[in-house]
């Protein structure tokens, strides 16, 4: 099992670079990061000049650990975290034409979330899918799953074998569903869903790596009775919520139809005690002030999906708003509203969301600078801001002492010759010879893809590796 095998004392040898706040990215040119047996990170050395001088100042218990050396340009840089995601979907990233929401579940996603009632079906996908998102540098993962039981279980432990941390939930769907793809009743919906959860505790009781999550798809597909047993099931088993909200206009004159009673879409799953510090709730586009002031009340976190946002036109996220409000955000993916599984073109896209946002539209006067994230900002989402919403804060996301290695190899190649002729190699990101580290973190921000993520661990376990790259 990649999450458990043993692995020796190891020191990694290199640039790293890192968001130590919203703020603030350290670049560091020659780094040492020591990981011990646990992966758990003993040591964050700086100016280093030779790997003897750390092996000596750290003293015996490392004068045989093993060297993992970063060679030409490049750095680590933490794993990401993708904090909402639907790996059923995958099949179908790139195919949304025209739709919008509502129209694009019942197109495109029911028919095909429901055809994972073959496992062999959902093994394929959902090997394939978690591969993916490990080549991309994604070491923790939000996986909405489907109705299906043994579907979701798999699920899990596949993220499990593969050595990936997974939330990995049961989408409950008790209304206003098709028929060939709905919850019987709000009891088999519950029952269904402690079965996943139960699963889940067994094959990994300490929730290191996979941990499950209580998924009412969102309010339009479940019945009042049915979201407040699924907040007292996430309650009563101290598990973590996702459900999605405010995304589209439709949507939320859908809720209001449904739940007129309710001061709001947040209220409604306020009201089933829904929002707590440990619930996701991917997209958020359209929160009224009252409704950001429930959500940082209750301690819940947002996952901003810009990709899927911008693909079924649901509008642009006011990110840097949220953030000046206090709210705790995360970047999600959302395949297969969004069409990749890459959390680094989520930090593009929510870059340029927040441009967007500043530009304000056609008749706008000057860009509104406040809206407009930075280039650092979008990074400590993918990492930090991300760990902070899937409860794992304390644990990864930077490179310190005490937290666990999760980590990517970012290799960007070699510099562009001064001879004519060469040809372009297989990275995508074309250096000169006049870049500074913090330019080369820039460059693969807004170049980079899978092809520079060279090797990813989790927990200082290797879980994914370029073909030819030995370490
Ligand atoms: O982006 C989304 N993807 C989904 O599968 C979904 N279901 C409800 N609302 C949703 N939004
Ligand atoms: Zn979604």
């Amino acid at each position: 099992m990649a999450a458990s095998q043993p692995i020796p004392k190891t020191i990694y040898i290199g640039s790293f670079a890192h968001c130590i706040s919203l703020n603030e990215l350290e670049v560091c040119e020659r780094g040492a990061i020591g990981v011990d047996e646990e992966g758990v990170i003993r040591f964050v050395e700086r100016n280093v000049s030779n790997e003897e001088d750390i092996k000596l100042n750290f003293g015996e218990e490392w004068k045989d650990a093993k060297v993992v050396r970063l060679e030409g340009k490049g750095f680590f840089f933490p794993g990401f975290i993708d904090t909402h995601t639907h790996a059923p979907q995958h099949p179908n990233s790139g195919l949304f034409g025209k739709t919008t929401l509502l129209d694009w579940l019942t197109t495109y996603t029911f028919p095909l979330e429901a055809s994972l009632s073959s496992l062999p079906k959902a093994h394929r996908i959902y090997t394939n899918f978690v591969s993916r998102t490990l080549s991309h540098g994604t070491t923790t993962c939000a996986y909405y799953a489907t109705r299906h039981v043994p579907a979701t279980n798999l699920l899990s432990s596949i993220c499990l074998a593969r050595g990936q941390r997974a939330l990995v939930g049961r989408v409950c769907m008790d209304s206003l569903s098709p028929p060939y793809y709905r919850d019987a009743s709000t009891a088999s919906a519950v029952a269904d869903s402690r079965a996943c959860i139960e699963h889940t505790r067994r094959i990994d009781p300490s929730g290191t790596i996979v941990r499950p999550i209580v998924t009412p798809r969102f309010a339009p597909s479940c019945t009042a009775p049915c979201l407040a047993a699924l907040g007292a099931l996430a309650h009563e088993t101290s598990s973590f919520i996702q459900t999605h909200i405010s995304e589209n206009h439709n949507e939320i004159a859908l809720v209001k139809s449904l739940f007129p009673h309710s001061k709001s879409y947040t209220d409604v799953y306020d009201t089933a005690n829904l929002l707590t510090p440990q619930t996701i709730l991917a997209h958020a586009i359209h929160l009224s002030q009252d409704e950001r002031d429930t959500i940082r009340a209750r301690g819940a976190k947002i996952s901003h999906c810009p990709a899927s946002n911008t693909a079924l036109t649901s509008g642009c996220c006011r990110v840097r708003e949220y953030l000046d409000q206090g709210l705790t955000v995360g970047l999600g993916t959302d395949v297969s509203g969004g069409c990749s599984p890459s959390i680094l073109e989520q930090v593009r896209q929510a870059i340029w969301t927040s441009r967007f946002v500043a530009m304000g539209g056609p008749g706008a006067d000057q860009p509104d600078e406040k809206a407009k994230l930075s280039t650092c900002e979008a990074l400590y989402l993918a990492t930090r801001g991300g760990a902070e919403v899937v409860g794992l804060a304390d644990k990864v996301g930077v490179f310190e002492v005490g937290r666990e290695f999760d980590a990517q190899m970012v290799r960007l190649g070699v510099e562009v010759p001064e001879v004519e002729g060469e040809s372009v190699q297989d990275s995508p990101v074309s250096l000169f010879s006049f870049e500074s580290r913090e330019e080369m973190v820039e460059k693969w921000v807004y170049s980079g893809d899978d092809r520079n993520c060279a090797v990813v661990w989790v927990r200082g376990r290797v879980v994914h590796k370029r073909k030819g790259v030995v370490v």
